[in-house]
């Protein structure tokens, strides 16, 4: 005769005094996020948005550049809305650490801005940049108008050809900037988290600490 347990119901088992657990999903995808950026750049001026790794130490370098009046940094092109930097860093929000800029058109060229994305980070390497990794530290150009992609687009494949290795960066729309918290913005200007502030000045040429 067969001795096993006669295997119990998971209901039965369920004690109906205990709190239940219910599992929460962790992502909470909102086609919001899916929405063109429809922010408004300071008059004069034209938004520029770049994934290029850490938004700490690519910040700094746009705030060096002549023409760059103000800039942002924030997560975009993930699939929730309103993440928190802690959301995006679980890796699965999809967001990317981006760098909003502002710039005069008559001060700086879009082009200027394309080169310092180059020069600031491996565009090789898929989501990720040196130890950092994860999709928030992808390589990606945002761009607002059709004049930006044509560039952007140009620039890559120039870009291409002084590299071996598959340039994996994407260029798509800008989608909707949420901004990131406020101890993030200028981060390196303000001196990071041991107070040693680095220069944002226009023709500062220190190199960029990119710890906090
Ligand atoms: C805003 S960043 O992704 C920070 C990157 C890295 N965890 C660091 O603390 O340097």
């Amino acid at each position: 005769m067969d001795s096993s347990p006669i295997p119990q119901d998971p209901q039965v088992a369920v004690d109906s005094e205990k709190p239940q657990v219910v599992e929460k999903p962790v992502v909470v995808p909102s086609p919001v996020a899916q929405e063109p950026d429809t922010d408004v750049p300071a008059p004069g001026t034209e938004f520029a948005e770049f994934a290029a790794g850490c938004f700490w130490g690519v910040e700094l370098a746009y705030q060096r550049i002549h023409g760059v009046v103000e800039t942002e940094v924030g997560y975009t092109h993930g699939i929730t809305h309103n993440p928190s930097y802690e959301d995006v860093c679980t890796n699965t929000t999809n967001h990317a650490e981006v760098v909003r800029v502002q710039f005069d058109p008559k001060e700086c060229t879009y082009q200027t801005l394309l080169d310092l994305f180059w020069s600031r980070h491996d565009p090789t390497t898929l989501n990720r940049q040196g130890e950092l990794l994860g999709a928030q530290y992808r390589s990606g150009i945002y761009y607002y108008t059709p004049e930006q992609e044509k560039l952007a687009r140009e620039s890559l494949e120039h870009q291409q050809t002084k590299l071996e290795k598959k340039i994996v960066t994407e260029i798509l729309p800008a989608k909707k900037f949420y901004k990131a918290e406020e101890y993030h913005q200028h981060y390196l200007a303000k001196g990071g988290m041991h107070g040693n502030a680095q220069s944002p000045a226009k023709s500062c040429k220190d190199p960029i600490r990119c710890y906090g």
